[in-house]
């Protein structure tokens, strides 16, 4: 799939923004706060409903306005796509596919897939396992978008529970109805996230080995809080987590807190057997994020049958001239947005694939 044709009105520096895209590579280079960064907010706001650096939609708005709007055209093998998204700063924001209203948030995701790759993104091997969280379900999402449904139900029952066993004081209440719910949501979430980060797994090493020349070895593994075997589905998962829930009781009172589900679940990565988050290098750390991303495009491939749109904000000058290349070079059938401040970082062989933007001061104009 690729975007072929963009407008914004008041969204962000950008007064009114219309671009043209290239199916393959658009480069958009400006010196720093001119608004590249606004250019891949917006595609990514398209796809997720949100933006991928604040959760208030208000700072979307340009400065002094009260609305703005974002219109993209997604091609697709079935076809054409246009998603539309106003906001407001008096009312919810408002969605629409193919002119059709959406009601929720979710029946937004699965229309356009993008996946992102911006400087905050090696959290996911660095920071905390929070991040690594948001990160699979937001993953997830996009490729089962009832998984976006389940989460949101499962977060329910939790804070529910959490209520209950805060207000209980230590007391021992009964919470049969509520663990049951619990585990029944929360292994669904964990058979998502076992299938899911075991492809995810099998992907990303292989991508490391290309881009390490076959010198590393990524492995990811998926450390449950409820502590699954490899063969178990839903069922047997319900019956561990009730299981645990049973052997954490006490304590739970005690803290007045749920201890055990998906909510604390970690994802390890080991690069030659080394946890790179504590022991790996940054250029390990990195490396091993990118792979990852890379490992995403296949993954979304395989399931919706065609690849996502990859967003690449502000990563190349993070990464070396090889790096820089092999993801240049090697992603042919991807349609790819970068965003630097130096042209002259990027070796982009074949010129004919490829279109350059200037963005100065929320205006861009296309160069060659
Ligand atoms: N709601 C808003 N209304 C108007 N301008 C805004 C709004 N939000 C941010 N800006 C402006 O957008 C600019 C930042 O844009 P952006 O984050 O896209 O920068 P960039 O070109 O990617 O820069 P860098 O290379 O530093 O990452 C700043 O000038 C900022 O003041």
């Amino acid at each position: 799939m690729f975007i072929e044709e963009v407008k914004a009105v008041n969204f962000r520096n950008y007064q009114e923004l219309y671009l043209q895209l290239h199916p393959r590579l658009n480069i958009f280079v400006g010196e720093n706060a001119q608004g590249k960064t606004n250019i891949i907010e917006m595609l990514y706001l398209s796809a997720m409903g949100k933006s991928f650096r604040t959760n208030k939609d208000q700072e979307l708005i340009k400065f002094g306005k009260n609305q703005a709007y974002t219109k993209v055209n997604v091609k697709r093998l079935s076809g054409e796509t246009l998603i539309e998204v106003r906001l407001d700063t008096t009312q919810k924001k408002k969605l629409k596919v193919n002119q059709i209203p959406l009601t929720k948030l979710g029946e937004l995701l699965g229309n356009l897939n993008v996946v992102i790759f911006a400087p905050d993104d090696l959290k996911i091997v660095k920071g905390g396992p929070g991040e690594r969280r948001r990160f699979i379900d937001n993953e997830i999402c996009q490729i089962y978008p009832k998984y976006y449904y389940t989460l949101n139900q499962y977060n329910r029952i939790l804070q529910q529970r959490n209520k209950l066993l805060k207000e209980s004081r230590g007391r021992k209440i009964d919470l049969e109805i509520w663990n049951q719910q619990l585990a029944e949501a929360g292994a669904t979430i964990i058979t998502y996230r076992k299938k899911f980060i075991k492809r995810m797994g099998i992907l990303a090493k292989l991508m490391h080995r290309k881009i390490t020349e076959e010198v590393e070895t990524l492995e990811i593994q998926y450390d449950s809080n409820v502590p699954f075997k490899e063969k178990d589905e839903f069922k047997e998962i319900v019956d561990t987590f009730l299981k645990k829930i049973g052997e954490n009781s006490s304590m739970e009172y005690r803290r007045g807190l749920t201890l055990v589900g998906p909510h604390r679940d970690e994802l390890v990565f080991k690069v030659n057997n080394i946890d790179v988050k504590n022991y790996g290098s940054q250029g390990q750390q990195r490396t091993a994020a990118l792979s990852v991303k890379l490992a995403e495009l296949e993954l979304i491939k395989g399931e919706v049958g065609e690849y996502p749109v990859l967003l690449l904000d502000d990563v190349m000058s993070e990464l070396d001239i090889k790096r820089q290349n092999y993801l240049i070079n090697n992603l042919k059938n991807v349609q790819t947005f970068i965003t630097t401040t130096m042209i002259s970082q990027l070796n982009t062989a074949n010129t004919e694939n490829r279109r350059v933007f200037y963005v100065s001061q929320g205006e861009v104009r296309k160069c060659d």
